[in-house]
């Protein structure tokens, strides 16, 4: 028999209640997308074709083992008068028989391990590519998919492959075999039988066909349940913050149990369309038996077929109407899983960025001069962000940019890192455009501190390092000094060797941002990108941050996305940019003379905040 897949709890198939994954997801192309993962089935060819040759035998051996039985039960002659047996070919087939199931049993097992590795293999080398291909997506992508649909290419479409390869492939060729070899020992045994027995199974097909259409209904409700319950719970933890300072927990207790009984009443139901399917298909199968027992005895009476026979029929149609219903949950899931492995495809085939940079370009000699030539450019085609952009920066030279919230400061830096290609215009540093700069090389020559610090779920020193392979422990620890951020890590239990929550969330923001610091410093670039916090921290920590900050400026071009007027007034040059362009630039006291754009911004936004 071919191993049954390993049961979920309440004794259904993982996957889906009732061994399927009823929701049915159609591939858009689903021929291509087969091809594709043949292919990556096909880099294991050799276990595929063992899986395949494994199958077949006990296929063979799961047909033998009825007709050995059949052979056996006629050793025993049974007449009016006496009861005779031929105790030594009743013997020699018995073990011939029992040979048989342990043979069955070991290439069972077999199959297991072939069909395990053959769908580990597969999917390593899928997980691999695709995450390979997540890293070199463009920012653009990234844009248009939500993290929960890149998490869930990542995480369920491959699981669902790999599923699929270890149960659905091996269960769809040994039920067509199974069926196939069935059907045709059935006929050569006796036609009329057959016919007989196979009516019983168009009565199963039937029946199930019908129940299974009401179970996916529900199932299907009990997804989309399920799914929303999963976003109120997501958003209950990312919100909780939230939810507590605003009182608002009953609610959210309230909308939970509300979403919750809904699933109970669905998955009540469900469960009962479940466990209707069990009890009918067997009495449909029982039905079938009492017949083959009622024709196979007659037929015997008259001589037409042995007794052996009859128990040989009764164990083939139980034999073939198993893969029936399989074959057809198999179909399911197989869809699913060809849906899934579009998805990945989709991303291993999205454009990745490229890299055109050919310039001899050298890291340590880059000066600073950085120059944007009437830039033209939109995230989204219908709304341009920025006009005919035009921006000087001399080497060195400190500049703070500054505009109302969404005027577009923060592009101005997703271009010059090249995170977005510029619709036209042109964007050089040291006279040489950006483009034909290697991408790996440019970035190297920039470090950005943003507001939002990204620390990872790792060592302090490994963080810091982040800035630069390389760094040996006492540089990273200079670094930290010159950041500001050495004292409060020399005051952690573990110093630098202590472990990060995920996103640092085990450190304040100041301090998140003293490591993001002490990041550039070891980076040591030429060009420096700073996105000032808005957030206040406590002013002891503020004023680490800002003088760690003009220390790290020095010698530095800095473009500062600038938020403090202290930083504003110490700048070389303020840029304003209003409506995509640069509406004015000039010192502090020369844009407050003009009284234009930046005049009236300091009106409503600097006078009177903390410096
Ligand atoms: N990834 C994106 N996709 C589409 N539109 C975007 C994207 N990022 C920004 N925008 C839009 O581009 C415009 C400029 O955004 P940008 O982030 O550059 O503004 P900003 O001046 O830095 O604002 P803030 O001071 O609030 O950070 C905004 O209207 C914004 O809605």
């Amino acid at each position: 028999m071919p191993p049954m897949p390993p049961m979920g709890p309440g004794g259904r198939k993982p996957g889906g209640p009732h061994g399927a994954r009823l929701t049915m997801e159609k591939p858009k192309d689903a021929k291509n997308t087969l091809k594709k993962l043949i292919g990556y089935i096909g880099r294991n060819r050799y276990l595929f074709f063992a899986l395949i040759g494994v199958m077949l035998i006990i296929t063979l051996l799961n047909l033998a083992a009825p007709s050995i039985q059949q052979i056996a039960i006629d050793c025993i002659t049974l007449t009016k008068k006496k009861t005779s047996v031929d105790f030594g070919a009743l013997g020699k087939t018995l073990i011939g028989l029992g040979t048989v199931y342990l043979l069955s049993s070991v290439f069972t097992y077999m199959q297991g391990i072939f069909s395990a590795k053959l769908s580990q293999y597969t999917v390593k080398t899928m997980r691999k590519d695709l995450f390979s291909s997540l890293v070199r997506l463009p920012i653009k992508y990234l844009d248009t998919h939500s993290h929960g649909d890149i998490m869930s290419r990542m995480t369920n479409d491959v699981e669902n492959i790999s599923t699929t390869i270890s149960q659905s492939i091996g269960s769809l060729i040994s039920g067509v075999l199974t069926i196939v070899g069935t059907v045709v020992i059935m006929l050569l045994y006796s036609p009329l039988l057959t016919l007989i027995s196979l009516s019983t199974v168009f009565l199963t097909i039937f029946v199930s066909g019908v129940l299974t259409k009401y179970m996916k209904k529900y199932f299907i409700k009990q997804q989309v349940l399920l799914g929303e319950i999963n976003g109120e719970v997501e958003e209950m933890v990312v919100g909780y913050r939230t939810v507590v300072s605003y009182g608002k927990e009953q609610d959210a207790v309230d909308k939970f149990e509300k979403m919750s009984n809904n699933l109970k009443k669905c998955g009540i139901k469900d469960q009962i369309f479940g466990g209707v399917m069990g009890p009918c298909m067997n009495l449909i199968s029982n039905f079938g038996f009492i017949l083959i027992a009622a024709f196979g005895g007659w037929f015997a009476i008259k001589g037409f077929i042995t007794v052996g026979t009859i128990q040989a029929f009764i164990l083939y149609s139980k034999q073939f109407s198993r893969p029936i219903n399989e074959i057809a949950n198999q179909f399911a899931n197989i869809q699913t899983a060809i849906a899934g492995a579009e998805r990945i495809f989709e991303v291993m085939d999205a454009d990745k960025e490229t890299d055109e940079g050919k310039a001899d370009f050298e890291v340590e000699n880059v000066k600073g001069d950085i120059d944007f030539k009437h830039i033209d450019f939109s995230y989204v085609p219908e709304k341009q962000v920025l006009k005919d952009l035009d921006l000087e920066v001399k080497a060195g030279q400190k500049i703070a940019i500054v505009g109302a919230t969404g005027s577009g400061k923060t592009t101005i830096v997703n271009l010059l890192t090249r995170f977005y290609p510029v619709d036209s215009g042109e964007i050089t540093i040291d006279g040489q455009s950006i483009y034909d700069i290697p991408k790996d090389k440019l970035r190297r020559s920039i470090a950005i501190v943003l507001q939002d610090t990204v620390l990872f779920k790792d060592t302090i020193e490994e963080n810091i390092r982040y800035g630069r392979e390389n760094a040996t422990l006492d540089e990273i620890k200079a670094a930290a000094k010159f950041a500001n951020a050495d004292e409060f890590i020399e005051r952690l239990s573990e110093g630098y060797d202590t472990v990060l929550a995920e996103g640092g969330s085990n450190l304040s923001q100041g301090q998140r941002q003293l490591l993001s610091i002490a990041r550039a410093v070891l980076a040591d670039p030429k060009i420096l990108i700073l996105d000032e916090a808005t957030s206040s921290v406590d002013t002891r920590t503020e004023m680490h941050i800002q003088s760690a900050m003009v220390a790290l400026m020095k010698n530095r071009t800095s473009l500062i996305i600038a938020h403090r007027l202290s930083t504003i007034r110490d700048a070389d040059k303020i840029v304003v940019i209003d409506g995509g362009r640069v509406a004015e630039q000039g010192s502090h006291e020369e844009l407050i003379a003009a009284k234009g754009c930046y005049y009236r911004l300091y009106q409503t936004q600097f006078s009177g905040v903390k410096t």
